[in-house]
């Protein structure tokens, strides 16, 4: 997917935090995407590996030091939502960020000026062209079929979910619950940088007490490879059509 590949592995890397988790490859991989200049995150960081949630967010900065200016995420997620199905690929419009509510926010601490201001608006962290984009990209590619819009909710993980905490949080508004992304998106928003994430729909969230199924992480990988080539199709030729950006979080 990258032209002309500069891989660089986390484990070389001063500071850098080091993937544990199973399909996270922990390589930084730099290159051009449609003839962009790129850098890609070959696994991510979480908060139930252990690291501090500032950790987890680092590479954030360190991108924004470089000159980065729009972040494509992706995750794996639970369907909440109970028009999703498995492989649907929902474009993230909004979060909840469940640890924040107890205080866990990558941003608490000292506000680093240089970066961005101390209270940053979050009611506009998922870019609305950018979105717009992504779901005219995906029509033409004839993706409409399993291309949704909705919220992603995080936890904190590393367990799966109870049925009654899947129920709550359906209740609250979630279409989609996994366990990464939106630490990421607080610090490249605070940043400034514009953010875009689409969440893989891996499993969908058991809410029925008389339900036999079960959350894994080896269907969350499975679902991966089996739309791996339609993620690819549809974050690269969104790349091909994101213009320059130079916003500064208000
Ligand atoms: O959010 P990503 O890292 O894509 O992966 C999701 O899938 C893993 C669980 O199977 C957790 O890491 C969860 O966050
Ligand atoms: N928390 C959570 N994370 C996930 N990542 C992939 N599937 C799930 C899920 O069902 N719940």
């Amino acid at each position: 997917m990258i032209k002309d590949p500069e891989i660089f592995r986390y484990v070389d890397i001063p500071n850098f935090p080091k993937s544990t988790v199973r399909g996270h490859a922990g390589r930084l991989v730099f290159g051009t995407l449609k003839g962009k200049p790129c850098v890609c995150m070959q696994g991510r960081f979480h908060l139930y590996e252990g690291y501090a949630i500032q950790k987890i967010t680092l590479p954030m900065r360190v991108f924004k030091l470089m000159g980065v200016q729009t972040m494509i995420m992706t995750n794996a997620a639970g369907g909440l939502n109970q028009d999703f199905k498995v492989g649907d690929v929902m474009i993230i419009k909004d979060h909840i960020n469940m640890p924040g509510f107890a205080g866990a926010n990558p941003l608490c601490g000292p506000n680093e000026d240089r970066f961005g201001v101390r209270f940053p608006c979050m009611s506009d962290a998922y870019d609305r062209e950018l979105r717009r984009q992504a779901l005219a990209v995906g029509a033409e590619l004839g993706f409409s079929d399993f291309l949704k819009e909705g919220v992603y909710c995080v936890l904190g993980g590393p367990s799966f979910e109870t049925i009654a905490e899947c129920r709550m949080l359906h209740l609250l508004g979630a279409d989609a619950v996994g366990m990464s992304t939106v630490h990421e998106v607080i610090v490249a928003r605070h940043a400034g940088m514009r953010c875009f994430a689409l969440s893989l729909i891996s499993n969908k969230a058991v809410m029925d007490y008389e339900s036999a199924e079960r959350a894994n992480h080896e269907e969350v990988l499975e679902t991966g490879r089996q739309r791996a080539v339609q993620l690819e199709k549809l974050v690269s030729t969104l790349v091909g059509r994101v213009e320059q950006y130079n916003n500064h979080c208000c």
